[in-house]
């Protein structure tokens, strides 16, 4: 009997939806929502991020020679998007399930209330048996806005939602050793918590229409699975690949959860990039930090502080070789927290409960 996991973030990439020549492949589409309308009759809820607007505006308009790289991806996304979206509800309402559309950028996942939003949005909608539909806002999302790729815009939806599971559908099996073309490769099957870092194995490049790759579609399951959602990579392209998910049959890989299931621990672990300004701690504190104990980052413990944040804001943690080893909600602004450097008997300028500790590599 499967263990049911009661929201699921489905990932669809844009080289599932599409055939060799680079067409819409509908018929795919339709097998598809058959199965996710299959999971949704079993009582799950079904969040799907899904590629395919480049992909499928560059099937239904040629355009000027002259149209630059940025402006040709904006324009084919703007146009495909409305072709991907009308394709989902035909198909979902044949089913008997309405959807929505969200189209977001990196800029959406910023700040907590603009993320608290979103994240009451897609609650209304599962909340209501509505399909979210999302994929990146690609008209406006350029260069820093843009997500590495939409297997990281499905690991942040994962998070926010607090989802049981995601899977990444892809035109692979799962990750190999090796080429997944050459057939000696083998199948990595499951990812265990403690497993050595896969990234020898995963060649750089990536599908017809692919962004990230395999290596970020790793990073992404790696991190989900650390934040303690369970992360399948499978292949989207084969028949019944969602039924077999139900059942416990996959063929993939699998990623295990770890135990960490707090709702601002995840936000904050998605959140680099975001950050405002540095905290560089001493030793006693990056041990303290980084034991068993539940420990927030006191002021006694500070070096120095870079950068100009406000109460509320996301600061980096370093330690004093200027290694990140963290990130943390700040509790009070950097003038503030200037004054009280290595000051003992102040409140923590991190709270634990805003604490995420990951060392970077
Ligand atoms: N070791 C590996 N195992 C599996 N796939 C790999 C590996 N190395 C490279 N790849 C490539 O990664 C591709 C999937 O990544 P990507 O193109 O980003 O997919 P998607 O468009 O579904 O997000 C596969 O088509 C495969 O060719
Ligand atoms: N937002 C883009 C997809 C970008 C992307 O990450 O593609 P993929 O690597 O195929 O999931 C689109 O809809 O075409």
């Amino acid at each position: 009997m499967i263990r049911k996991p009661q929201t699921i973030v489905i990932k669809i990439g844009s080289n599932v939806l599409t055939m060799e020549d680079g067409s819409p492949d509908l018929e795919r589409m339709r097998n598809l929502v058959d199965q996710m309308a299959f999971l949704l009759e079993k009582g799950l809820r079904v969040v799907l991020v899904t590629s395919g607007a480049v992909a499928f505006g560059r099937r239904s308009q040629a355009l000027a020679t002259k149209t630059d790289a940025v402006s040709r991806k904006q324009v084919w996304a703007a146009i495909g998007q409305i072709a991907l979206i009308r394709a989902y509800q035909e198909l979902f309402s044949q089913k008997g399930h309405p959807i929505a559309q969200l189209m977001v950028t990196k800029e959406d996942f910023r700040d907590r209330t603009h993320y608290l939003n979103m994240k009451n949005c897609l609650d209304g909608l599962l909340k209501n048996q509505v399909v979210p539909v999302i994929n990146e806002n690609d008209a406006v999302a350029v260069t820093e806005l843009m997500f590495t790729d939409n297997d990281e815009l499905a690991g942040l939806v994962a998070a926010m939602i607090d989802a049981d599971s995601l899977i990444l559908l892809t035109n692979v099996d799962g990750i190999y050793k090796g080429h997944p073309s050459d057939p000696e490769a083998e199948l990595i099957t499951h990812v265990g918590q403690k497993m050595p870092d896969l990234s020898r194995y995963i060649a750089t490049q990536t599908s017809a229409f692919g962004r990230g790759g395999m290596l970020t579609k790793m990073s992404m399951a790696k991190k989900s699975a650390d934040l303690g959602i369970e992360v399948w990579i499978a292949n989207g392209k084969k028949d019944g690949v969602l039924i077999d998910f139900y059942r416990q049959e996959l063929r993939c890989t699998y990623f295990e959860p770890g135990k960490s299931k707090h709702n601002h621990k995840k936000w904050i672990a998605h959140s680099d990039t975001y950050s405002k300004g540095e905290v560089r701690i001493n030793d006693g504190a990056k041990r303290a930090l980084l034991s068993d104990k539940i420990t927030s980052l006191l002021p006694v413990g500070i070096q120095s502080i870079n950068g100009e944040f406000l109460k509320g804001d996301i600061v980096r943690i370093l330690d004093g070789s200027g290694k990140r080893i963290g990130l943390g909600k700040a509790e009070y602004g950097a003038e503030t927290a200037r004054e009280k450097i290595g000051l003992s008997g102040q409140r923590p300028l991190i709270h634990y409960d805003y604490l995420y500790i990951s060392e970077s590599n």
